[in-house]
C-alpha cells in the first residue's frame, strides 16, 4: 500500500486533551465527506472544513511507497531523540489510508500515535489515542475512543446520544467561521454557554491558530 500525503510538519498539537504537546503531523490527502474544492463546499456532507487536503503538494508531502518509508520520513520530521515521540495522523480523512502496516511501522519508530478522524470508518484500537469528530450529516460508526471532539454549533447533531458512547473525554470545539470574525465569536460564545450548561463537556480551542503555529 502506498500513501498520499498532503503535508508533513513539526508543530504543537493545537487541539484536544494533548494540546501543547510537540507533535509530528501527517496530513493525508483526500476526504470522504468533501472533495476539498471550494466549488463543491455547499453540496458537501461536511461544509465547515478549515483545511486544504487536496493533492500532495504541501511541505513534506508526496506519495510514500511503503509504510516504512512514511514512518522513516515521520522520524526525520521529529528529528533527533526518541523520547516522547508523538505523531498525529490527520487529513483529510486519515482512515481512508491508515492501515496496520503503517501503525506497526510508526510504533517501531517509537511514536505514540494519535488520530483525528470523522468517525465514519472504523478505527483500529492499535492506535494509541483516538479522537473522533462527528459530522452531523454523516453516519458515525466509531462510537468509542479517547476523545470525542464535537465542533459547535452544528445543527442536528445529537450530542445527547454521544454522551452514551464510549469516550473518556467529551470536548466541544467552537467552529472557526474561516474569516467571518463575528460568526467565529458567536460560535465561541455558544460553545462557552453550552459547556457552562453541560459539565460533562470541556472546551477545546484551536490553540495553534491563536499561537500562529501550523
Ligand atoms: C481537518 S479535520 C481532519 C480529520 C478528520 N477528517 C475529522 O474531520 O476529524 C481535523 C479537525 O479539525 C476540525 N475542524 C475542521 N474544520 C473546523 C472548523 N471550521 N472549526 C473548528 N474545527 C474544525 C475537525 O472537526 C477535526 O476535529
Ligand atoms: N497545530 C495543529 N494542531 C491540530 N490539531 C488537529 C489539527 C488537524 O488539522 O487535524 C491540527 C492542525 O492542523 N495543527
Ligand atoms: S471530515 Fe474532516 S477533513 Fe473532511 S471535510 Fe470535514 S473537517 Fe475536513
Ligand atoms: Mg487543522
Amino acid at each position: 500500500m502506498s500513501y498520499a500525503v498532503k503535508e508533513r510538519f513539526l508543530t504543537l498539537q493545537g487541539e484536544g486533551v494533548h494540546a501543547g504537546r510537540r507533535a509530528v503531523f501527517i496530513r493525508f490527502a483526500g476526504c470522504n465527506l468533501w472533495s476539498g474544492l471550494e466549488r463543491d463546499r455547499a453540496q458537501a456532507i461536511c461544509q465547515f472544513c478549515d483545511t486544504d487536503f487536496v493533492g500532495m503538494d504541501g511541505d513534506g508531502g508526496g506519495r510514500f511507497a511503503s509504510a516504512d518509508d512514511l514512518a522513516q520520513a515521520a522520524a526525520e520530521t521529529w528529528g533527533s531523540g526518541t523520547e516522547s515521540r508523538f505523531i498525529v495522523l490527520t487529513g483529510g480523512e486519515p482512515m481512508l489510508q491508515v492501515d496496520q502496516a503503517l501503525i506497526d511501522a510508526l510504533h517501531a519508530e517509537g511514536f505514540f500515535i494519535a488520530i483525528e478522524s470523522n468517525g465514519t470508518l472504523a478505527v483500529p484500537r492499535t492506535i494509541d489515542w483516538i479522537c473522533i469528530s462527528p459530522k452531523a450529516q454523516s453516519e458515525t460508526v466509531q462510537h468509542s475512543g479517547d476523545e470525542l471532539k464535537l465542533v459547535w454549533p452544528q445543527d442536528d447533531s445529537d450530542w445527547q446520544e454521544m454522551e452514551h458512547w464510549d469516550f473518556a473525554n467529551l470536548l466541544l470545539q467552537p467552529m472557526d467561521a474561516r474569516g467571518d470574525d463575528q460568526a467565529s465569536q458567536s460560535n465561541l460564545e455558544q460553545a462557552i454557554a453550552f459547556v457552562q450548561a453541560h459539565p460533562k463537556w470541556r472546551l477545546s480551542l484551536q490553540t495553534h491558530k491563536i499561537l500562529g503555529l501550523a
